[in-house]
This record gives structure tokens, C-alpha cells and sequence, in this order.
């Protein structure tokens, strides 16, 4: 970040990390800045609006803090004895902290170091004050002065508040920070803005609010009638899959455009469900996580790249056998893609009260990009996960997918419940009006997405962002239910694993479950990890993913080997066409709808863009997975960060895989699917500078 204090004078490295791409502050912009600096080290990169992230350009960047870790610590104090007897100070910097000090024997504070001088002035109590600082030539040169706040009422008119102080200021070479300080002060008494006095302050309870409104209830007091029927209407305002092609979709999650998508899913359900079985099998790890059919097996998260199944264009463009996808191969249609899967501890009824492992584990789930939630469709586990074998009365896994995801849902919805008096003082108090809707979607920021996704679900739910101060006043229990399981819908998708569906038991709850539910998949956990394992003994062949016939089994097979193929091919894979693992991740990424970009060099040749070491006959090598509705620049920019392409955007076209023509695109251009099917685009990016 540059700083600019008003000379040229200023002594010290500045750190001008420059992005030649950079759209936000021109490059003329930065330099001329720059030039005000004496010293001022130039750092530029190929990138857009951020900070250099190569090695070389880091290194000098701690370099130059460590130089200045004294000065970027304000936390030291100094006294004005230190000030009086530090030589780089002139004799007039020094007068006028002295008479700041004699003055403002409560409200000044002087930060070390003490050259340049750095001090804050309290105008408002311990709520406001104003920070100076002197540069070199300081007064013939005019200090800078900034506003620190708590206060929400001196927060909201900031910029009148310094406007005022900045008309303040003496003429230049005289000293003028108490003149400054007391017009601060007077125009916070004179406009009356000392707003945070007389309102509860944050956290407590508000004096005039009945004892029994909504909000003010305890975790443990939901409505679940309020619940149920808020997420029948979000289901209604928001149907499956609806989300991809909307305007949020780029909204949501952490991760940033212009880079390709690393997609995490987490696992969650109930304890013994068969969540590490499930991470296990689609992770292939050696070292596999504990599973064992006792509840709460896995306490802190595990964490490893697994694989998904994406559509291959290799198959329209009849190329299949000269395809050889980064990962894996393409088999069926379709290509592995990495992705992170995330294994949780076990959730438990009451789990947003801090039962089982409570809260702790629902954080686990902040970075999840989608949710699968595995259920034990064998109906043996009760709903704390105790397997009652055989024997077991039979627990309904409709029940378990229902109180799953309402846990999910009133993690959410107390946490934004317990802070809905910070909403109401908002919009309640004219002045502090215009903070109601930042307060409100500023709540649900912590599950990584941001304000504008919020607001975007907000008003899916009917509502106007105009009138939301008067609106929230009004709400009832029912509306922040419907916002949450709007809001719900669309951060943390959930796709429904049927697992341990090679049991007897399963399979009518399978049946009853599909038809009931969209988006639930019958999956056995257990046999895709078991033909892993026999794989790598050499015991058989498996295509992973695949039906009846994907199952080789070698000469030396033992018996017994062959015995379970057998069961496993007629109670699996002959009734659900596949273990199901592959099939739910998939699902599971799909249904965020990512952008797949196949980067060629040419289109009669469909050599990839590649990072080396392939023939160069493979064809569609590389694909690289984007968030929804990327365009054209952010997918350039996406190449130049995997160092697949070098230099400016200057053209990009795209072959139309079902007709063969190729047609241009703007940079602007937004990617979207043409049909309900996932979006995989064959692009030719062309740059001003050959790749190295
Ligand atoms: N029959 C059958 N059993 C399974 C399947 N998947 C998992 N299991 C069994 O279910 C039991 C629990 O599996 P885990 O993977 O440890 O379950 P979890 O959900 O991770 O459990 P916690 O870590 O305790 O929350 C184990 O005995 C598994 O062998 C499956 O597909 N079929
Ligand atoms: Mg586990």
C-alpha cells in the first residue's frame, strides 16, 4: 500500500508493488506516485491488482518491514521527554508537542518512535480520536490527519466530520493540530453525533425490546414448525441447481476469480454413517483415515485430494483414443478432476448447542464449497450413529437427512439470531439507518461469502434492500429462518449419499429416498474401498466409477476374492450401476456449476496448453476448472497464474464442440453452459508474448 504525505521529502523505502495488468490504479497513476517518495523501491509484476507473490519480490518486501517493524508497531508509547530529547525533531515540533501534552493531559498519546512524530488526540472520550502525523518539514509542510472511531454515530459522518477539521488547519508553517483537534471536538457536540450513548452498546440486551421477542430466546427455543416451513419455501424460492446461472454464484465461497477453482467438499452425517469409509474410497489414500463402526471414530478433520468424473470433450470431437486427460484417463465419456475432500467428526441431534463435538466441528465446514451428506441407508444406526446390527428396529434415513441439515441451519440461524439486536438498534435510530443492511449481511460473512451474496439472497426472499431498515423492524422468527435456509441453499449446497447400499435393508430405503429427494445418490462406500484395496494387491482390475464390467479379475485371484466380485457385481453394481462414489462428488461439484476450460494451441490440432512432458500428439491435455460465469479475461488471467500462457490478452476463440465452428470472443465475455449440461469450453488464448 502507498501512502502519500504531502512531500517529497519523505525519508525510507516505500515498497511500490506495481501490477503492470492492474485496472484499479493505472501504472502512469503508481508511478507518479511513486516519484513523491524519496527511495522508493519499485517492485512490478505481470499481475493485476494485488501484491507480487513472487519469491524475489516477498523477500525484499520482509525485508523492508523488518527494517521498519519499529515504526509499524504504534503500540510503544513515548513520553514528550523523549520527544524534547530526540535531535532529528525541530525546535517547532517540539513546542507544539509540548503544548499538545499541556493541554491534552488525558487525550494525547505519542507512539514510538518519536521521529517522525506520530500522535492521537481523543475527541470523543475513548470512542474517536484523531491520529497525526508530522512529516520532516512539518509545519511548513501540512501533517496528516486521520479519524479513528468505535463510535457508530462519529463512524457514519466521517467524511463531514474531517472535512471540517481539514478547514480547520492554520495556514501552512504554522502548527495545527489544535486547532484541528478542537474543531473535532466542538463539531461532535455541536451535531450531536455522540450516537452510541443512551443505545445498549453491542451484546446487551436492549431496555425498551419486549422480554419475549423472538430474538431474544435462548439457542435451545426454535420453532421447528417455523423451521420446516421456512425451508419448504426456500426450496420453492430456490429449487435445486438454480443456483449456478445466477448473478451470486460468483458471490460465494473464498476463493478468488482469475484462479483456477480448488474445490473442497465436506463430508458430514451422523457418527458411523461410513464418512472416512466414503473420504477413504474417493481420496485413494495409502494411509487411510480410522474407520470403525463405533460413532465419533474421526475427532479432527481429515483433509486429502480425491477425484471426480467431468464430461471429456474428446468424445464429441472423436479424439478419444489420442486424449490423454492430465489425470487419469478418459473412459465413458468422461475425465478425473482433482478436488479436496474434507471427512468431519460425526454430527449429533443438538450439535448447534455444542453436543457431540458441537460447533467446533461445524467451523470444520466453513471452507466447503459443497456439502455431501452421508446417511446410513441401511437404517441399523440410530440417529447418534449406535448400530443396532441385524437387529436394529430399523431407523428411517429420511429422518437422519431432515435433522441434518436443520442442525446445519440452526448453527447458522442462532448465531445470527443472538446478534439481531445490532440489526434492530441499526434500523431503528435514523441516523445509524444506513448501517442496517451492512449489520445484517455483514452476519453471515464468517461462512466465506460476501455482502453482495447476501444481499442477493435477501432479496430472493421477496425483500427490498431499500426498505430494509423499516422491513427487519417487522420481521418475525419465520423470515430470518427463510434467509438462512435461502441463504443455506446457496453457500453450502447438499447432494445425499445413500451409503452402505450393499446391504439388504438398503435397498428400500434407497427407493423411498430417491423418489422423495432430487438429489440423492445410492452409493457403498465400503465396495469402492474394498476394490481399491484388491486392486493394489494385484487381486483385480477396477475402472473406478464403473458398472458390472469394469471388474477384471486376474488368474491368481484367490477364491474367496472371486466370491465377493460376484456378490458385490450383483447387489451393487448390477442394481445402481456403480459404487456411487464417484457419481456423488461429482454431483456434488457440479451442482456449484464450475466452468471447465480446455486451453489449446490450435484447434486443427488440439495440442494443450501445457506444463511439458507431453507427446505432442496427446490432445486436450489440460483442463482446468473455473467458478461460474467466469469470463474470457478472468479465464487469461487463470492461464498466466498456472503459467500456461505469458503476456497481454489478445484474442480468444472458442470451438463449438457439437458443430466444429469456431467463433471469437470479448474479453468480457461470460462463459456460460448452453444446456443443463456441465460447461466445458475448448479455447484458443492468444497473448502478445510466447510462452517460455
Ligand atoms: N455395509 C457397509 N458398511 C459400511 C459402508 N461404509 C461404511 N461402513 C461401515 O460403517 C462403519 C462406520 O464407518 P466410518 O467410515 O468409520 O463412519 P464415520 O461416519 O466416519 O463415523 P465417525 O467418524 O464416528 O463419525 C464401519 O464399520 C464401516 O465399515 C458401506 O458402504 N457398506
Ligand atoms: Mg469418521
Amino acid at each position: 500500500m502507498l501512502v502519500w504525505v504531502g512531500s517529497a521529502e519523505v525519508p525510507g523505502l516505500v515498497p511500490c508493488s506495481v501490477g503492470t495488468e492492474d485496472t484499479v490504479v493505472p501504472l502512469e497513476e503508481s508511478k507518479r506516485l511513486a516519484a513523491r517518495f524519496s527511495n522508493a523501491e519499485w517492485l512490478e509484476h505481470e499481475a493485476g491488482h494485488v501484491f507480487s507473490q513472487r519469491s524475489e519480490d516477498l523477500r525484499r518486501l520482509g525485508e523492508f518491514l523488518e527494517l521498519r517493524r519499529e515504526q509499524l508497531l504504534p503500540e510503544e508509547l513515548a513520553s514528550v521527554e523523549e520527544v524534547e530529547a530526540d535531535d532529528r525533531l525541530s525546535q517547532e515540533q517540539k513546542d507544539e508537542v509540548e503544548a499538545l501534552a499541556s493541554i491534552f493531559m488525558e487525550e494525547l498519546t505519542i507512539f514510538k518512535p518519536t521521529c517522525p512524530v506520530r500522535l492521537a488526540v481523543k475527541v470523543l472520550h475513548e470512542r474517536a480520536s484523531l491520529r497525526f502525523f508530522f512529516p520532516p518539514l512539518y509545519p511548513q509542510v501540512p501533517c496528516v490527519c486521520d479519524l479513528d472511531s468505535e463510535d457508530l454515530g462519529v463512524q457514519l459522518r466521517r467524511r463531514e466530520l474531517l472535512e471540517a477539521v481539514e478547514a480547520a488547519r492554520e495556514p501552512e508553517g504554522f502548527p495545527s493540530v489544535m486547532a484541528m483537534v478542537q474543531e473535532a471536538q466542538r463539531w461532535i457536540e455541536e451535531h450531536g453525533v455522540t450516537i452510541d450513548q443512551g443505545l445498549p452498546s453491542d451484546g446487551t440486551a436492549e431496555e425498551d425490546e419486549p422480554a419475549e421477542a423472538w430474538w431474544l430466546c435462548e439457542d435451545a427455543q426454535v420453532d421447528q414448525e417455523l423451521l420446516t416451513q421456512a425451508e419448504k419455501k426456500a426450496a420453492e424460492l430456490l429449487p435445486d441447481g438454480s443456483s449456478g446461472s445466477r448473478s451470486w454464484a460468483r458471490q460465494c465461497g473464498a476463493g478468488a476469480y482469475g484462479k483456477p477453482w480448488r474445490f473442497t467438499v465436506g463430508l458430514v452425517g451422523k457418527p458411523s454413517a461410513g464418512k472416512s469409509t466414503l473420504f477413504n474410497a474417493a481420496t485413494r489414500c495409502e494411509k487411510e483415515a480410522a474407520m470403525a463402526p463405533h460413532p465419533f471414530t474421526t475427532i479432527d478433520p481429515n483433509v486429502e485430494p480425491g477425484w471426480f468424473a467431468v464430461p471429456c470433450p474428446s468424445v464429441t470431437l472423436q479424439c478419444q483414443d489420442e486424449c490423454e486427460p492430465e489425470h487419469g484417463r478418459a473412459d465413458r465419456g468422461q475425465r478425473r478432476f482433482p478436488l479436496l475432500v474434507k471427512d468431519v467428526a460425526g454430527l449429533v441431534p443438538g450439535a448447534y448447542l455444542g453436543y457431540g463435538r458441537g460447533n467446533a466441528f461445524l467451523n470444520d465446514l466453513l471452507d466447503a464449497d459443497s456439502l455431501v451428506h452421508v446417511v446410513d441407508a441401511s437404517g441399523r444406526s440410530d440417529a447418534e450413529g449406535v448400530d443396532h446390527g441385524k437387529a436394529g428396529k430399523g431407523h428411517d434415513p429420511l429422518k437422519d437427512v431432515e435433522w441434518v441439515r436443520q442442525e446445519i441451519h440452526m448453527w447458522i440461524f442462532c448465531n445470527v439470531r443472538a446478534k439481531w439486536h445490532s440489526v434492530r438498534k441499526r434500523a431503528k435510530f435514523a441516523p445509524l439507518q444506513p448501517l442496517a443492511a451492512e449489520r445484517l449481511f455483514g452476519l453471515f460473512t464468517g461462512y466465506h461469502c460476501s455482502q453482495q451474496l447476501v444481499a442477493q439472497v435477501y432479496e430472493s426472499t421477496g425483500h427490498r434492500i431499500a426498505t430494509l431498515p423499516q422491513d427487519v423492524l417487522n420481521w418475525s422468527e419465520f423470515d430470518l429462518h427463510l434467509l438462512v435456509a435461502c441463504f443455506l441453499r446457496v453457500r453450502f449446497p447438499i447432494v445425499i449419499a445413500l451409503n452402505k447400499a450393499d446391504t439388504a435393508e438398503a435397498q428400500e430405503h434407497i427407493v423411498r429416498a430417491q423418489a422423495a429427494l432430487g438429489n440423492a445418490v445410492a452409493v457403498s462406500a465400503r465396495s469402492e474401498l474394498w476394490l481399491l484395496q484388491q486392486q493394489r494387491k494385484g487381486h483385480l482390475t477396477y475402472l473406478e466409477g464403473g458398472g458390472p464390467q469394469s471388474i477384471a479379475i486376474t488368474e491368481h485371484a484367490p477364491e474367496d476374492v472371486r466370491d465377493q466380485v460376484s456378490q458385490l457385481r450383483q447387489k451393487v453394481l448390477e442394481v445402481y450401476g456403480s459404487t456411487g462414489v464417484m457419481e456423488v462428488l461429482s454431483r456434488a461439484v457440479l451442482q456449484r456449476s464450475p466452468v471447465f476450460c480446455c486451453p489449446v494451441s490450435e484447434f486443427t490440432t488440439l495440442q494443450s496448453l501445457s506444463s511439458g512432458g507431453y507427446s505432442t500428439k496427446s490432445k486436450l491435455v489440460t483442463m482446468m476448472m473455473l467458478r461460474p460465469l467466469s469470463t474470457v479475461e478472468e479465464v487469461h488471467a487463470a492461464l498466466k497464474n498456472e503459467k500456461l500462457v505469458r503476456g497481454d490478452l489478445v484474442r480468444a476463440e472458442m470451438l463449438h464442440i457439437s458443430t466444429g465452428q469456431v467463433s471469437v470472443l470479448r474479453r468480457e465475455e461470460v462463459l456460460k453452459p448452453e444446456g443443463a449440461q456441465a460447461a466445458t469450453f475448448v479455447l484458443r488464448i492468444l497473448t502478445n508474448k510466447k510462452a517460455k
